[in-house]
């Protein structure tokens, strides 16, 4: 908007006094227009209806990862007939409609804008650029007209196209499914440091023990933190060991393996702050993990009932205070099945894909895991990593068979899959777990386990792709249809951040009781214009009286001011004497131009 048109604008007689709209008609700053392009380019907003179409991910299988709000019909209450357009003058004038006065500020600029609403930019001013033509309607920012019953004044004015879609407000935040998996990750931070252990350890301090029962003579599991970089790490401290002397050949090796389900090894070190000669392992920490067996198998065999985790109690556990056996396994795991405590194949179809992924880029890089069980796989949301690598070849002196002890990895590999199958670790009753795997599974994962626990043959991790198959395709597509959900999540947030730092603008200024000792401050001049914008967004009622709450409104309404969109938008004093009709651009102006005041009253010595 053309801010000539309110410098030549005198305020008009007739005026109400209360209204304090002379205060900002005299005002003398001009309101920089910034260019459409650029403004559109800064704009953004949620993702339409449309665009919140169910959205398939999981932990391991495509589940609906969040169930997008029902797009409910538009209520009588929030869906203002549309309003006509009115002819654009290039005049300002004033008009008293019924009691209320309307002020009219009309420029080449809106005559832009409505070239651009033709041509499909909405008023609201924002477009496919930013915030997509799609996501605005379905945002509830369509092309209607301005709800008159949601402002009090019946009028028929091109204002800004904003129509509130009740239920959709939903779609403006983090689906419960995503936000519960990193507020779950970051209830790390409330981990405690052990205050006995020492204060730091070589480069890493705030030492807090992973293990839930406390660590026992051989060996201790801590995350970190780097004192230099502030990263964490999990360290895995051997007690009173010291290192072959070649072993930091082979920890080098170690090092290089960078895969997706191995969790990453970054250096070893030996120490005696701990008051022993302890070796110490730094490897990548990763919030929230859980074992595998903790997630899976504590307690051990079905057939109980399940904890907190999902777990279920083995009766033939040798804890004393486990529930007893009431026959033996086989029951046990029978009943597991007729209770449905075993897992779902999909599941361990994908536990076995991420696990031979690993194992095979240690074994491709001339490495033997040697300690894959389920206390030594970690899991966090549906990522799967084998922990604490490389410790068996940093304490062993001997010279090892590699080639041998890959065989024993998949032979490690196939119990793992057998006591996942069974959820239980003990499964010496090889006919037993075997036949209730041929009745309750597939005969490809009966296969597999079969393979990987005959140690006849020699065998090879790349041999398990063929038996995997299309399932590995399956895997693929769920994480896929992961990343595309936590993707659009990330471009629904994005601005989330611009859209803080303009309210926290308007807070500042807004009702502040005083600047500079002028306790009229926030009331006179373009913060009265800042105020009735605020009434606009916040305290707008219905007929009625009822509030009128829209956040799509409210959202397209800051993306608009943070954009200096050129459409305009009706504000009305207080005493419904008087409507302003004001253009984003020119908002964005007062509140720039006040903040900046306060800014500087701030800075002043
Ligand atoms: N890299 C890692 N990042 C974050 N947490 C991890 C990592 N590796 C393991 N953990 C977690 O640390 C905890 C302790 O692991 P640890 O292997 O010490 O368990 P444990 O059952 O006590 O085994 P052990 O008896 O061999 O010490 C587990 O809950 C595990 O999920």
């Amino acid at each position: 908007m053309d801010p000539s048109i309110f410098l030549q604008y005198s305020p008009p007689t007739g005026l109400p006094q209360e209204s304090k709209l002379a205060t900002y008609m005299n005002r003398s700053a001009s309101t920089p227009t910034r260019s459409l392009n650029q403004a559109m380019g800064k704009l953004s907003l949620e993702s339409s209806p449309t665009a919140a179409k169910k959205v398939l991910i999981g932990e391991f299988v495509p589940i609906n990862y969040y169930s997008p709000a029902p797009i409910l019909p538009e209520s009588p209450q929030s869906s203002p007939p549309a309003l006509a357009l009115q002819p654009v003058n290039t005049q300002v004038h004033q008009e008293n409609v019924g009691g209320t006065t309307y002020f009219y500020s009309t420029s080449s600029d809106s005559l832009n804008a409505s070239a651009l609403n033709a041509s499909g930019l909405n008023a609201s001013g924002l477009n496919a650029s930013g915030l997509n033509a799609s996501g605005l309607n379905a945002s509830g920012l369509n092309a209607s007209g301005l709800n008159s019953s949601g402002l009090n004044a019946s009028t028929s004015m091109d204002c800004e196209r904003l129509v509130p879609v009740a239920g959709l407000a939903a779609t403006f935040y983090t689906p419960e499914t995503i936000r519960s998996e990193i507020y779950q990750r970051n209830e790390d931070v409330f981990l405690q440091p052990d205050l006995q252990l020492p204060e730091t350890v070589e480069m890493y301090a705030e030492l807090t023990p992973l293990e839930a029962l406390g660590s026992h003579a051989l060996a201790s599991s801590y995350r970190a933190t780097h004192r230099a970089s502030g990263d964490q790490y999990a360290l895995r401290r051997l007690h009173a060991c010291v290192a072959p002397p070649h072993a930091h050949k082979r920890l080098d090796l170690w090092r290089a393996v960078d895969h997706p389900n191995v969790v990453r090894l970054h250096h070893a070190f030996a120490t005696k702050d701990f008051g022993d000669h302890s070796l110490v392992l730094v490897y990548d920490y990763h919030p929230a993990c859980m074992t595998l067996m903790s997630k899976y198998l504590s307690g051990g065999a079905p057939g109980g009932g399940s904890d907190a985790n999902g777990a279920f109690h083995d009766p033939f556990s040798s804890d004393p205070d486990a529930p007893r056996p009431y026959t033996h396994q086989k029951n046990a795991m029978l009943r597991a099945v007729a209770c449905g405590a075993l897992l779902p194949e999909a599941v361990l179809w994908s536990t076995l894909v991420q696990l031979t992924a690993g194992l095979r880029a240690i074994h491709a890089a001339g490495l033997a895991c040697r300690s894959l069980d389920p206390t030594k796989v970690v899991m966090n949301g549906c990522r799967i990593r084998i922990a604490w690598c490389g410790i068996a070849d940093a304490i062993h002196t001997n010279n090892i068979d590699v080639a041998q002890a890959q065989q024993e990895d998949l032979t490690a590999l196939g119990r793992l899959a057998l006591a996942l199958a069974c959820r239980t670790v003990h499964c010496d009753n090889l006919p037993a777990c075997m036949d209730l795997v041929s009745r309750s599974y597939s005969a490809d994962l009966k296969n597999l386990i079969l393979y990987l626990l005959s140690s006849a043959t020699r065998r090879s991790v790349t041999d398990l792709m063929p038996m995997i198959g299309a399932r590995f395709y399956t895997q693929v597509e769920a994480l896929e249809r992961r990343a595309d959900a936590f993707e659009e999540q990330l471009a629904r947030e994005i601005d989330n951040g611009r859209l803080l730092r303009i309210l926290i603008k308007m807070g500042v200024v807004n009702e502040r009781p005083e600047l500079n000792m002028d306790a009229s401050w926030s009331e006179t001049g373009d913060r009265y214009m800042l105020k009735l914008f605020r009434d606009y967004l916040f305290h707008s009622v219905t007929a009625d009286g009822r509030p009128w709450l829209d956040q799509a409104h409210l959202a397209s309404a800051l993306n608009s001011l943070d954009g200096g969109s050129l459409a305009k938008v009706e504000l009305m004093s207080r005493d419904e004497q008087s409507v302003l009709v004001v253009s984003y651009s020119e908002l964005k102006h007062c509140l720039e131009a006040a903040f900046e005041e306060v800014m500087q009253s701030a800075a002043a010595p």
